[in-house]
């Protein structure tokens, strides 16, 4: 996630002061045009709040070639509307004349003259909040492997000193870092409406600051940031080896701690292991509350993906089995946890079928294939052993009761089933035995899963221990 985002306050500060002043130059009517079919684009796409607060100010000054030229009330608004927005824009003109390729968008200069009634919205309410709204710490769902990062996150969004500065998360990728952050964000800004809130990743910091740099401003840039009450910086071991960043970003660290104003890191490791960031920035970290987020267990995975299943409401069922199965076959993050249930509640909405396992097999089977481990035999014999309560040497001798038989039996199946092995292979590893015993035991449990539940359920515990 990524983009620069500055709460109401700070965009209020600078507006409040000033009245903007659309350019006073007349714009050829065709090109107004033009201009009026975007907005009613980006209003879409943007949502009102979004537009009224900070794209509806936007006007257009010209085209020249393939360059729109559109100013902003000021050059913090022309960042934000570059940064966010600059892209789309670049879009919605090309979709309208195909020979607009590109999109300025600056500061109104001084020339134009007044028109007051043309002031900007000034109340911060209306302004939309700098963080990402859908991530908050209500849909964070809490586990053993990231309650002490959620912990502290809600710590840093109550009101007073927090005890720890700044809090450093770290965990590997699409495990909830930035959705923590934006929680906190989201959090801060609804006990104190009129705070400044900025969220950044540090790519972002490392781009904007050498931009700064090369426009020899970097005063308004460090204002900027330093002026916040919350600072919220993403994925810093991204500024790695870049050294005049890390002295920014060591001064701006400085300013804000000093300031008693709170500070949030995530890093994809911990401070320890980031390598080629400068000692004393580390240290810096390392003063506050540094929390990991561990994978998710199952437990966990299951709770997640049961969370994210509520919130379809009655578009599309998912039964329970199915989200068993995701919360046990997409062990990697959570990000491809939620992809994968996305994935599967889109298809089947697509094309109008039921979700089954079997259809959730099929739609995933590429990346079901990518996680698939090895199952082996000695595997098989330690689990099955392990759950009957007898020694491996049980299992694999010439032993004929059938407390171990049984057992044995099993585990022979499971090794059919689960492992692409032939029988003599199998009949091999259980103790030379001949590839029709084997064959046997295959045939015999078969039959008793079909009329023994007792042991229909214990191999499929058995099937679902090793599966997992
Ligand atoms: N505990 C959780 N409860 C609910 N959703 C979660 C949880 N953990 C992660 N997610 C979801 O998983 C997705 C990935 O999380 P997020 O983007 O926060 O990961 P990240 O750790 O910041 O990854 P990266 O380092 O790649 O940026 C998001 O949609 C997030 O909402």
């Amino acid at each position: 996630m990524e983009g620069i985002f500055v709460s109401g306050a700070v965009a209020s500060a600078s507006l409040g002061s000033s009245v903007f002043v659309p350019p006073s130059n007349p714009v050829d009517p065709a090109v107004r045009e033009l201009w009026q079919r975007v907005r009613t684009a980006l209003r879409q796409e943007a949502g009102d709040h979004v537009f009224d607060a900070w794209l509806a100010p936007v006007a257009i000054l010209g085209c020249d070639g393939d360059l729109v030229r559109l100013a902003a009330p000021s050059a913090f608004d022309a960042d934000w509307v570059n940064s966010n927005y600059g892209d789309s824009l670049r879009r919605h003109f090309a979709a309208q004349n195909p020979a607009l390729r590109r999109v300025s968008v600056t500061a109104a200069g001084p020339a134009a003259s007044p028109v007051p009634s043309r002031a900007m919205p000034q109340s911060a309410p209306s302004q939309p909040l700098p963080v990402d709204a859908r991530y908050n710490f209500d849909n964070f769902i809490v586990g053993k492997a990231n309650e002490l990062a959620y912990n502290a996150a809600l710590t840093m969004a109550e009101p007073g000193a927090p005890g720890f500065n700044p809090l450093f998360l770290h965990g590997a990728t699409g495990l909830g870092k930035t959705h923590l952050m934006h929680a906190i964000g989201n959090a801060f800004l609804a006990r104190h409406p009129q705070a400044r809130v900025a969220y950044l990743s540090a790519e972002k910091f490392m781009v904007e600051f050498m931009a700064a740099m090369r426009a020899k401003d970097t005063i308004s840039f460090k204002q900027r940031l330093r002026s916040v009450d919350l600072l919220m910086i993403d994925d810093v071991q991204f500024i790695a080896g870049k050294d005049s960043t890390q002295e920014e970003f060591f001064h701006t660290m400085n300013e804000i701690i000093g300031a008693g104003k709170r500070l949030v890191i995530t890093a994809d490791r911990s401070p320890q292991n980031l390598e080629g960031i400068q000692e004393r920035i580390l240290s810096r970290m390392a003063w506050g509350l540094v929390a990991d987020i561990n994978p998710a267990d199952y437990e966990l995975r299951l709770n997640i993906l049961q969370a994210k299943v509520a919130t379809l409401g009655n578009r599309v069922q998912v039964p329970d089995d199915v989200v068993e199965f995701l919360a046990r076959k997409i062990t990697a993050n959570v990000r491809e946890l939620e992809g994968a249930l996305n994935r599967v509640t889109a298809f089947a909405l697509l094309i109008g079928k039921p979700i089954t396992l079997e259809f959730t097999r099929e739609t995933l089977a590429d990346l079901l294939r990518a996680h698939e481990k090895k199952l082996t035999i000695d595997e098989i014999q330690r689990k099955v052993a392990d759950y009957y309560g007898l020694r491996l040497a049980d299992l694999l001798s010439e032993r004929r009761a059938r407390e171990v038989a049984r057992p044995r039996q099993i585990a022979m199946y499971l090794a059919k089933k689960m492992t692409p092995r032939s029988l003599p292979e199998i009949g091999r590893r259980f103790g030379n035995r001949d590839h029709t015993t084997v064959m046997h035991a295959v045939k015999k449990v078969e039959e008793l899963r079909a009329k023994d539940r007792e042991i229909d359920s214990d191999v499929a515990t058995l099937a679902r221990l090793l599966d997992g």
